[in-house]
């Protein structure tokens, strides 16, 4: 068997600590490298004897991964895939924060240098079902908000997975910015309003509502654990592998 060669950015962090893992005890995977901001100890402790690299240009000479795990944070996750492509790097973006233009940026590099990227601001099947299901409802049900929930160690705004969510009723309806009852109230993407919630004892949560004359329809996704993740993180690193291009979202390599 062909292991793939993985390096993970982030591994210190919550999420990268548990790529790391995955990386380490999957059968099907070679963890080579990880990429940090410095050089620190608490990376190295699950492998063992897994090499830390600071930057991009040595990690692939020395390590040659196939693929990277990008989860840093928004302001790294643009700079960290741009140049794993341009070293023929296949990045898997877990990372939540990259504008719509970054994104398109991406998706011509990828296209360009026949590398192929997967972002998935959500590794969760539940998210990508939510999303798919929020994709199908908004045709017929077009006014809707979104209120996202995430403990409170979290940074950015709206989280990745809310503007995917957003993003993909947009594209569903065909009915960019008509919203407009919503403009002012939360964060707008798509001209879908979107409500930040960060509170201790959360973890991820996300509701997507539908308003109707005498009714609303809710959709609701819970993270209660970040193992929730691990088996859409561990799809997407093999799919990339046969990937040549840029993929938006998880729900389009789950079938
Ligand atoms: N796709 C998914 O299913 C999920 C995505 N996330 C996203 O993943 C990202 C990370 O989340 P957490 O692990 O909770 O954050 P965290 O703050 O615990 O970890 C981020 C780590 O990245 C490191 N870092 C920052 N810049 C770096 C760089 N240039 N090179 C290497 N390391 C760098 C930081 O030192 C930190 O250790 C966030 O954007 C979050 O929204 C979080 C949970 C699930
Ligand atoms: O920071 C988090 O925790 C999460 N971030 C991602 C996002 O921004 O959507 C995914 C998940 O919601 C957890």
């Amino acid at each position: 068997m062909t292991m793939i060669r993985v390096a993970v950015a982030g591994p210190r962090g919550r999420m990268g600590a548990l790529a790391v893992e995955a990386m380490i005890t999957g059968r099907e995977f070679l963890l080579v490298g990880v990429l940090d901001r410095k050089m620190a100890e608490r990376a190295n402790t699950l492998g063992g004897s897994v090499p830390i690299y600071t930057d991009m240009f040595t990690l692939a000479d020395e390590a040659k991964p196939d693929v990277l795990v990008e989860l840093t944070n928004h302001e790294s996750v643009y700079p960290n895939t741009r140049d794993a492509i341009l070293h023929g790097i296949r990045p898997v973006v877990g990372t939540s924060g990259l504008t719509e233009e970054q994104i398109g940026k991406l998706g011509i590099l990828s296209r360009k240098h026949g590398v192929g990227c997967i972002l998935a601001p959500n590794f969760s099947i539940g998210a990508a079902l939510l999303m798919k299901f929020a994709s199908m409802a908004v045709s017929y049900m077009p006014d809707a908000e979104i209120i996202e929930l995430h403990h409170d160690g979290k940074k950015d705004y709206p989280s990745g997975t809310a503007a995917l969510t957003a993003r993909m009723m947009e594209e569903a309806s065909g009915d960019s910015g008509a919203r407009e009852k919503g403009a002012g109230r939360g964060t707008d993407v798509s001209g879908i309003p979107i409500h930040s919630v960060r509170l201790p004892g959360l973890l991820s949560h996300q509701e997507v509502l539908f308003g109707g004359e005498g009714q609303l329809l809710t959709l609701r996704h819970d993270s209660f654990s970040r193992q929730s993740y691990v088996s859409g993180m561990v799809l997407a690193v093999k799919e990339v592998m046969n990937r040549d291009c840029l993929i938006n979202g998880l729900d389009k390599i789950i079938g």
